[in-house]
């Protein structure tokens, strides 16, 4: 049985009096059957790993660099001494304020250097689907935003950027696509074993259908990973299917 894996990606969103929240989410996750890690802004890492212990705390974003003149900044390591297990990295939203696919692959190395657990975004655009391209174009931005050396511990989430926020999801044959490729270009690097998350407007009505797919491993949710009570109906449902026969154990 697949433990599926299930990310609350908070953003930008949340201070100390979301601490509430935090709690929360981790008495919702106390179960063997699932993962469930919660990404929240840098400034609560530390408090939040420290109040729930039981739960994967996560970060959205580092620099590259181990260390250096580089202000305002924070790198891997000193996000995992806060207290995050796990990094979001290459977020569309990161790469839209600037992240290359070159930015994004030297800070899965940092990442992994210091030791986290890398979930890495890729997602086609509007105009690339439009165009058919989306399989192509998400195969490409994987392969660049790959470093030479990987370490065990990869996550990929297949994000189309015009699905996050906007309510609609991909269609089944869209996703079966985007995400076999995906699983081609793990496959030539030697990491197949791999989770592969999906995201983008994720729902707990949505949950049942994409996490019964056999190819995706769990989810990257967003808006709906604010609320405890919407977060916890999602885990819920993803506890209610680890009992199907999924084929596929990974990690
Ligand atoms: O990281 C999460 C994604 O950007 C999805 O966000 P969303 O669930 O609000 O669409």
């Amino acid at each position: 049985m697949t433990h599926p894996l299930i990310v609350g990606n908070w953003k930008m969103h949340g201070d100390g009096a979301w601490l509430d929240r935090v709690a929360a989410i981790a008495g919702a996750v106390a179960v063997p059957q699932i993962d469930v890690a919660l990404c929240v802004p840098a400034t609560l890492i530390h408090r939040a790993a420290t109040i729930a212990p039981g739960l994967t705390i996560g970060a959205q974003d580092c620099h590259w660099a181990a260390t250096g003149a580089h202000t305002g900044a924070i790198s891997a390591m000193m996000l995992r001494e806060a207290g995050a297990q796990v990094m979001i990295l290459g977020h569309s939203e990161r790469r839209a304020a600037g992240d290359d696919d070159a930015h994004v692959a030297a800070k899965v190395a940092a990442a992994q250097n210091a030791g986290l657990r890398v979930i890495l975004c890729v997602g086609e655009s509007a105009a690339e689907r439009d165009d058919g391209a989306a399989t192509a174009r998400v195969r490409a931005q994987l392969i660049a935003s790959l470093p030479e050396r990987l370490t065990a511990g990869l996550t990929i989430a297949y994000e189309p950027i015009w699905a996050i926020g906007r309510g609609v999801i991909p269609s089944p044959v869209e996703i079966t696509s985007v995400v076999d490729g995906i699983r081609s270009v793990l496959t030539a690097r030697n990491v197949a074993n791999a989770r592969v998350l999906y995201g983008g407007s994720v729902t707990a009505a949505a949950t049942r259908d994409l996490l019964a797919r056999t190819d995706i491993d769990g989810l990257l949710v967003g808006a709906a990973s604010l609320k405890p009570a919407t977060f916890s109906e999602i885990i819920g449902a993803a506890i209610g299917l680890t009992n199907l026969d999924r084929p596929k154990p990974r990690l």
